[in-house]
């Protein structure tokens, strides 16, 4: 017998007597895309699941507060130098379970799914690309957010002053500084935010920005510390709004 998938010629004697010639394929199964997976795996699964569930975790207390109201935010976690696991798009993010997350590259790809990644994964592989250092990216609409996107739209920056939660923010170490708080235009086009944002990002520990009438992006080295980024904007902005209401702005 000879190798799988090849084939032979065998000479029969028919009934006839007249010599008869075969041709007999040994069978071999192909391989599937899934055993081919099973082989290389695209990703560590153990890895993914301790993202998600951190994911998982957060996005379940933001959804709580309020700050993703109708299926919006976005959230990732770096995995490696090549992937990120991120939310797929339009789900609700109070409700997420591991099913709800998937793996992209760092050009946005997903990999090893066809699920659709979040609308906005452009703008957290940016930030990978761009900050190797940066481990965690989470994106809330919460209505200060939104707010204060609007209302400084035009001067293109909050500027926040004299905070002690300045200390929040990793690299400062006293109230007695100016912080801006990036603001750029919303747009559409992954690539036009992409680029407006990618202008605003030049000064050092610069850990969040926010687009326009749309919400805030905020990261860190892990995502315990871009958690610790966006409660502290999201304070100060609350801050900067009721100051405003009062008139001392
Ligand atoms: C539901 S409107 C909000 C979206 O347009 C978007 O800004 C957002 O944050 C969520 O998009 P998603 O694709 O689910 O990641
Ligand atoms: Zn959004």
């Amino acid at each position: 017998m000879g190798a799988p998938g090849t084939a032979h010629n065998i000479t029969v004697e028919a009934p006839t007597r007249a010599l008869a010639t075969i041709r007999i394929v040994i069978w071999q199964p192909r391989r599937s895309r899934y055993t081919a997976r099973m082989d290389t795996p695209a990703f560590d699964h153990t890895l993914f699941a301790g993202c998600a569930a951190q994911i998982i975790q957060h996005t379940r207390e933001l959804a709580a507060r309020g700050w993703t109201p109708a299926t919006a935010g976005n959230f990732s976690i770096r995995m490696s130098p090549e992937h990120a696991a991120i939310t797929i798009s339009g789900k609700d993010k109070g409700r997420l379970t591991e099913a709800d997350i998937m793996v992209v590259d760092m050009a946005n790809n997903p990999v090893a799914t066809h699920h659709r990644p979040s609308a906005e994964a452009a703008l957290h592989t940016h930030l990978y690309r761009k900050f190797p250092d940066v481990g965690a990216v989470l994106h809330t609409h919460s209505p200060t957010q939104t707010i204060a996107g609007l209302l400084y739209a035009d001067e293109g920056r909050v500027r926040l002053r004299g905070y002690e939660l300045f200390k929040a923010l990793r690299g400062h170490t006293t109230h007695e500084i100016e912080v801006d708080l990036p603001v750029v235009p919303n747009a559409q086009d992954m690539d036009v935010l992409t680029a407006s944002v990618d202008a605003v990002l030049e000064h050092p520990n610069t850990w969040g920005y926010l687009i326009a009438g749309h919400g805030l992006y905020a990261w860190g080295r892990d995502i315990n510390e871009a958690r610790r980024h966006l409660d502290a904007f999201e304070f100060m902005l609350g801050c900067e709004l009721e100051m405003r209401r009062l008139g001392a702005r």
